[in-house]
């Protein structure tokens, strides 16, 4: 059976991860964004984390005036972000969990032990007409709180999977398989990112009901290996071999 196309959104956190290293324009998110679309990139995703790391807010503005694809802006659900978004209105708007201290995002969005404090953030971004997305692990009860919460997306977080072998693997799999197919019977969109790398993409992409993936960190490494046009476009293809 010939599953429907799958999007793939590019992260490009980490061309600034490289820039921020020398505190100079090289090499630019906003370029490495154009190149990713030529390649086939269906949207692009930054997180505009807190601490700024890595993307900044020029970078944001400078994608919403540019890109020619769906922006996907994940973020912290804090007032100073949420005045971001309501002002660049990006297509997409991922609530992220934070902790000042992690190497990267290690788990899901609480949505369910912070349902009324995530519920005015997510009613403002929805008014504001950019697609709330929610950045969870693979269970059930943050998907109950998502649909309560009115949520159209939810994105499942795939670290765990990524990082697991053997039979661990195969029980993490089977976690999210019935988290997408739960999410998407309620009639939320379903997508995964995190971690994505040539081993682990196939899997992930044959889950049927999952319309995007979100991938970053492993095509900005392959990229100095291989160029970021041919990573991105070995991602594609991959992706489109496992959807049959
Ligand atoms: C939320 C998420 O999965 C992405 O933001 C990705 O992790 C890249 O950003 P970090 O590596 O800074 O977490
Ligand atoms: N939300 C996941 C994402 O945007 C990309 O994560 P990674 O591939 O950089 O780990």
């Amino acid at each position: 059976m010939t599953l429907a196309k799958l999007r793939l959104g590019v992260n490009i956190d980490h061309v600034a991860t490289i820039r921020n290293a020398r505190g100079i324009r090289h090499p630019d998110p906003v370029r490495a964004a154009g190149l990713a679309v030529l390649a086939g990139a269906d949207g692009i995703t930054a997180h505009l984390r807190e601490d700024r790391r890595h993307i900044s807010d020029e970078d944001i503005a400078s994608l919403s005036d540019v890109l020619s694809v769906p922006l996907n802006l994940e973020m912290a659900a804090t007032d100073e972000m949420l005045e971001i978004a309501l002002r660049h209105k990006p297509h997409a708007c991922c609530l992220v969990p934070e902790k000042r201290q992690e190497l990267t995002t290690e788990g899901g969005l609480d949505v369910a032990g912070q349902h009324d404090r995530l519920l005015p953030y997510v009613n403002r971004l929805n008014a504001a007409g950019s697609r709330v997305s929610l950045f969870i692990d693979a269970e059930k009860s943050q998907l109950d709180a998502a649909i309560s919460l009115g949520a159209p997306v939810c994105e499942i977080h795939t670290g765990k999977y990524c990082e697991l072998s053997g039979k661990q693997q195969e029980e993490e799999l089977e976690r999210i398989r019935s988290a997408v197919a739960y999410g998407a019977s309620h009639g939320i969109e379903m997508h995964a990112g995190h971690g994505l790398s040539y081993e682990t993409v196939a899997a992930i992409a044959a889950i049927p009901e999952i319309r995007e993936l979100n991938i970053g960190h492993f095509l900005v490494g392959e990229a100095i290996f291989h160029g970021l046009e041919a990573s991105i476009k070995e991602m594609r293809r991959l992706m489109d071999e496992a959807r049959g």
